[in-house]
């Protein structure tokens, strides 16, 4: 059999946070209100919620619903995917201050998540290598210290906005701004 590749994959450096990133103890707004993983106008969506714990620790929490289901009463693995693509792209968006973009997601399922459990996802900051960022997470059942449901660990890269202006939608910082407030006018938005 052979070894597990090593995390970071590549050389790094520690992660700075921005000089005006969120306070340990600050909650984290949602980012855009139409987004699946927090967006308040998604019915149906996630709903997550995060904030900002010591040492560059990100908590999140993740209320399962019927609307997230695969198995009955179960969550859906896709989901839960997409529950880790937001908590962990939160962190790295509010801590660096930077708009960012996953480039690779890996997830193990350890344990099923119910229906009417929720998910408490912690994310660290692995190391940063240039526009690289790694990061992982692990989801507990039900509780900060219960039972490891699901782990995950992710490349996300850091963008200008231009990648959503040209990718997606032309009016992106507009509808950012909209959706985050005056919060969003001095983000570092042309790396
Ligand atoms: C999302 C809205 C954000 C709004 C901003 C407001 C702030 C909000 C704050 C916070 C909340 C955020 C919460 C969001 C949560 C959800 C995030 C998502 O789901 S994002 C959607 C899914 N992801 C994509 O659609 C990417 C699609 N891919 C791409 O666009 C490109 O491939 C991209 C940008 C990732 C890289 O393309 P290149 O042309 O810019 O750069 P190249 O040179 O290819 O890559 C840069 C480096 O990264 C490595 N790299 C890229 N992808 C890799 C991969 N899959 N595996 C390994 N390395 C990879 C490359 O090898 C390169 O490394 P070397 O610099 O040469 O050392």
């Amino acid at each position: 059999m052979s070894n597990p590749p090593s995390w970071p994959p590549v050389p790094t450096e520690p992660v700075v946070p921005h000089p005006a990133a969120p306070e340990p103890g600050s909650k984290l707004g949602i980012h855009f209100d139409q987004c699946f993983g927090c967006g308040d106008d998604v019915e149906g969506g996630l709903h997550i919620r995060s904030s900002v714990a010591e040492d560059l620790v990100v908590e999140s929490q993740f209320a399962v619903t019927k609307a997230h289901q695969g198995a009955p009463g179960l969550a859906h693995g896709g989901l839960l995917v997409c529950a880790f693509d937001e908590a962990l792209g939160s962190a790295v968006g509010n801590l660096l201050r930077r708009p960012a973009v996953t480039g690779k997601l890996e997830t193990d399922f350890r344990r099923p998540v119910p229906v009417g459990s929720t998910l408490f996802i912690t994310t660290r900051f692995d190391g940063i290598a240039g526009r690289k960022v790694f990061v992982s997470a692990e989801g507990r059942l039900d509780a900060a210290d219960g039972p490891v449901a699901v782990q995950a660990r992710a490349l996300f890269v850091t963008v200008g906005i231009d990648h959503f202006t040209t990718h997606g939608d032309v009016d992106a910082l507009e509808k950012l701004r909209d959706s985050r407030g005056a919060d969003a006018k001095d983000w570092d938005i042309n790396p």
